[in-house]
């Protein structure tokens, strides 16, 4: 399968703390992978490197056959790099439709889109962000990032303090974006289980490096060893100087 999005052997940190080392992962259109690893094990930092949010000291990044420039934002999003941020950022004074405004989508068509793939979110337009649950907060951060038609989807910590039934509404989301509209996901998750149902593949990141990757049968196979071995408890890189 041609990927959509290639990760070719970066390396990014933060001063002296190298958080991902030698990192390759590919996602073809229509795939979701997951990214997964304890707190520490370089997810987001694997996620914002792609999004050129961190600058990588060393690597590749490429959408459908093209090097983008590390470390630039804005280049990696007109590529279709398009990053939903693990806190949200969303302007919590202004309006559900305001929202949506700021960050493009301000046709009859984006609002019909947003609607939907979130009914959820229709008798919300006017309310003020603020005031919507977690859940539809979390609604409208994706529902913003996919008007802006992402080739690449990069979805951090989606679960995040909400209820099941809500993460269960979310990824169901993402999984048909990727089977209808061929969109590539690259989900970082904490929470296994919700990881192996929407994903086709999955990567495991200890201390920075791939420990595991591989398919959802081959990673669900595994999932005691993940759970045990890579998953809660402390994964963080040591810094070496420290
Ligand atoms: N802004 C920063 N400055 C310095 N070190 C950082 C910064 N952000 C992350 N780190 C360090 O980089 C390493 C990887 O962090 P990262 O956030 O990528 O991991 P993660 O797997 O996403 O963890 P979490 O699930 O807690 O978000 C950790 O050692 C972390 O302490």
């Amino acid at each position: 399968m041609k990927a959509t999005l290639r990760v070719d052997d970066i390396s990014a940190g933060y001063g002296r703390v190298l958080a991902v080392k030698n990192l390759s992962l590919s996602a073809a259109a229509g795939e979701v992978v997951s990214i997964l690893g304890r707190n520490g094990a370089g997810k987001t930092t694997t996620l914002l490197s792609v999004s050129g949010l961190v600058k990588p000291r060393s690597g590749r990044v490429s959408v459908d056959g093209t090097s983008l420039r590390l470390g630039r934002p804005h280049a990696a999003s007109k590529a279709g790099l398009i990053q939903v941020p693990e806190d949200r950022a969303l302007f919590t004074g202004l309006t559900v439709r305001e929202n949506l405004a700021a960050a493009g989508a301000r046709r009859k068509a984006d609002l019909t889109m947003v609607t939907d793939l979130f009914p959820e979110l229709e008798p919300l337009i006017g309310r003020r962000a603020g005031l919507l649950s977690g859940g539809e907060q979390q609604m409208l951060a994706l529902a913003r990032a996919i008007t802006l038609r992402p080739k690449v989807l990069l979805v951090d910590e989606m679960s995040l303090g909400l209820a099941p039934v809500v993460c269960q509404r979310l990824s169901s989301v993402i999984r048909g974006l990727a089977d209808e509209s061929g969109v590539a996901v690259l989900l970082v998750e904490q929470h296994l289980s919700l990881a192996l149902e929407v994903a086709d593949r999955g990567i495991v990141l200890h201390k920075g490096s791939v420990a595991m990757e591989g398919t959802r049968a081959e990673l669900t196979a595994k999932r005691h060893e993940i759970e045990s071995s890579y998953m809660g408890g402390a994964g963080t890189v040591e810094d070496p100087a420290a």
